[in-house]
């Protein structure tokens, strides 16, 4: 039998809203399928971060091989560096029928969603703009100087929310990933549901013609 493919699933939201903290969460749940879309970054590391695990961090040379060999299904320029979603491991992902997760700035995914429509669009919001400036500051990782930039680039972020498929505001983390599963489990139903119409339909069409 053949395997049904995996869902896309793109998280994007401001920076500093959570969207790492909530993957990590749904990740938690036992008996999932999900693999996360490791992206490459001409960013510095940060204390803790690991090569290959949070990021691919490369040089802007190799960055931009990248785009040379068409590598990348959508990268953008956030705050001063590149940001980029190798293709590779996504297509082998989604074939084993594994849900990969992107979490990604909302340039990124608007580019994603002309690529890929099929991709499941969830905005993180932050409960207010005060909050989401305290989480980037307490989090102890930016400058003032990139917190006001992040900031600003937040702005325009929120304005484009509309273009998503859901909205979740990360007030509580568990509410947060409760809304997530759910939507999960319910964009999973309806890839059953076309399935099963579509079998349904050619049994029919078969049983008619015998
Ligand atoms: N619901 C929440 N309530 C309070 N603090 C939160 C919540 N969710 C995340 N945080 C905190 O906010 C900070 C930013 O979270 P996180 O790094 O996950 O954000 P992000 O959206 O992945 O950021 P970036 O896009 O910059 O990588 C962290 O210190 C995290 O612990
Ligand atoms: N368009 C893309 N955006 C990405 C990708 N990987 C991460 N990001 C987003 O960039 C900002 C900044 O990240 P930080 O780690 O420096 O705080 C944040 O919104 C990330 O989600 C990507 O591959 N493409």
């Amino acid at each position: 039998m053949s395997v049904v493919r995996g869902l896309l699933i793109v998280l994007s939201g401001p920076s500093g809203v959570g969207k790492g903290t909530v993957r990590a969460a749904v990740f938690d749940r036992e008996d999932h399928n999900y693999v996360y879309s490791v992206s490459a970054t001409t960013r510095q590391s940060r204390p803790g971060e690991v090569h290959g695990v949070d990021y691919h961090f490369v040089t802007h040379d190799e960055f931009k091989e990248l785009i040379d060999q068409d590598a990348l299904l959508e990268y953008a320029e956030y705050v001063g560096n590149f940001y980029g979603t190798p293709i590779a491991k996504i297509e082998e992902e989604l074939a084993k029928g594994h849900d990969v997760f992107l979490e990604i700035e909302v340039q990124g995914a608007m580019k994603v969603r002309e690529r890929m429509p099929e991709g499941v669009f969830i905005f993180l919001a932050p409960p207010n703009l005060g909050e989401l400036e305290n989480r980037i500051t307490n989090r102890g990782t930016d400058s003032q100087e990139v917190i006001y930039e992040r900031m600003q680039k937040a702005r325009e972020e929120i304005e484009l929310m509309k273009h998503y498929d859901y909205v979740v505001i990360n007030d509580e983390v568990e509410n947060a990933v409760d809304q997530i599963n759910a939507i999960i489990c319910s964009e999973h139903l309806k890839v059953e549901r076309t399935i099963e119409k579509i079998q349904r339909d050619i049994h029919d069409y078969f049983q008619k013609g015998d």
